[in-house]
């Protein structure tokens, strides 16, 4: 434990590195998967099941509890992690992103965004400045800037006002931060798939100085392809020796070609809410254990996987109380996905530290070609 915030970079094999961020409520070990806790909680997991995923960090939603409970009410209960009984890192994201996406009537000005919320119609504000209070009242370790994701696609020169606008905004909530020992603040690289927009939203933010950086912008319609051609160039004009977090990823093999792209932090609602829709993640792709196929199959989801599902249970079971709607296949689906993708992020990091990542990418990838589930 430190009681400052700092990355230490490990091995590195080819773009792809390991690290460990430390923090003074413990350490990431990096690349990292964060599952995300939308309204102070994992669904359908307890925390000490989270952690038992091997997840060393969670997500916490300021849009969502912004509006409910309310920041300050956490902040009264003795923060987020008294509150959800979590006592490990969090990050939060900054609220911006789920505003565009969840909340209606939204007026977008250079101040700030103000919405109706999805819960019971109030009109709320968030600007930089709310933002970082909120995240402060909260007590999250790592706090994002309050930035503004475009929807793509969109032309040039709406993302180029978009990112500067997002710029803006990365000075304000430096400003609005404070200095505030233990705790990171991280920036967030806007511009699209533009390589030269991309430089200059990097550059704007290396001339603000933060702890950690962000790719935004991403995982918003482009598809694989074009978000991988951009990951072929964007972490690299962010700073080397602090962390690269994508945003919103993903699939487990958008994980992984991020990975070896040098990307060192992610999180994605996909694994959980995937295993509530009956979505398995194995190691030769996804299972959908809604189908009828499963209903006599003795065998476990993953004959390899150590999580309670696969020990305990076969895919007929799985299969029938998915069907019948009970809440132990939310219970055993969730455990089954995040601890897969924690699985995986332990294969990299020790891949990476062997200096064989290449040969484990290509074994992932011959895995979920032979088929097989
Ligand atoms: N500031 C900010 N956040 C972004 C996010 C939210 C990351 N998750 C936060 C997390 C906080 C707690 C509640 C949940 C969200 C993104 N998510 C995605 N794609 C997701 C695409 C996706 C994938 C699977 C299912 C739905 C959507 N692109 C993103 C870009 C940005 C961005 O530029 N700026
Ligand atoms: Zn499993």
């Amino acid at each position: 434990m430190s009681d400052r915030f700092s990355f230490a970079l490990g091995a590195t094999d080819g773009k792809a590195r390991t690290g460990v961020i430390s923090t003074p409520r413990g350490e990431i070990r990096t690349p990292a998967f964060m599952p995300v806790g939308t309204a102070a909680t994992v669904k359908a997991m307890l925390p000490e099941s989270v952690r038992a995923t091997g997840a060393d960090i969670l997500l916490g939603n300021t849009y969502h509890l912004m509006l409910r409970p309310t920041a300050e009410r956490i902040d009264r209960l003795g923060g987020l992690h008294r509150f959800m009984n979590w006592d490990r890192p969090i990050l939060t994201d900054s609220g911006g992103f789920q505003v565009m996406s969840l909340a209606g009537l939204r007026k977008l000005t250079e101040r700030g965004v103000t919405f109706k919320s999805h819960i019971d119609g109030s009109r709320h504000e968030l600007t930089p400045e709310r933002s970082m209070e909120i995240q402060r009242l909260l007590g999250s370790d790592i706090v994002m800037c309050f930035d503004e994701c475009p929807a793509l696609p969109a032309d040039r020169t709406r993302i180029a006002e978009s990112m500067r606008l997002s710029m803006r905004w990365a000075e304000r909530s430096r400003e609005a931060f404070g200095d505030r020992p233990g705790h990171a603040l991280f920036g967030i690289q806007q511009g699209g798939l533009e390589e030269d927009l991309r430089a200059e939203s990097a550059a704007a933010l290396r001339g603000i100085g933060f702890d950690g950086y962000a790719v935004g912008g991403l995982a918003v319609g482009e598809g694989q392809a074009a978000m991988f051609g951009c990951l072929d160039f964007a972490p690299a004009q962010l700073p080397e020796d602090k962390p690269r977090y994508l945003m919103g990823v993903g699939k487990p093999d958008d994980i992984v070609g991020a990975v070896a792209r040098g990307i060192d932090m992610m999180d994605c609602v996909l694994p959980s809410r995937s295993g509530r829709t009956g979505q398995v993640f194995t190691r030769h792709g996804v299972l959908n254990i809604k189908n009828a196929r499963h209903q006599d199959d003795p065998r476990p989801l993953d004959e390899k996987c150590g999580c309670p599902a696969c020990r305990n249970y076969s895919r007929a079971y799985l299969h029938h109380v998915f069907r019948s709607q009970e809440i132990i296949s939310s219970m055993l689906l969730t455990w089954h996905n995040l601890y897969y993708c924690q699985e995986l992020m332990q294969g990299m990091r020790d891949a990476i530290a062997a200096e064989s990542f290449a040969a484990w990418q290509a074994a992932f990838h011959a895995a979920r070609a032979e088929g097989d589930i």
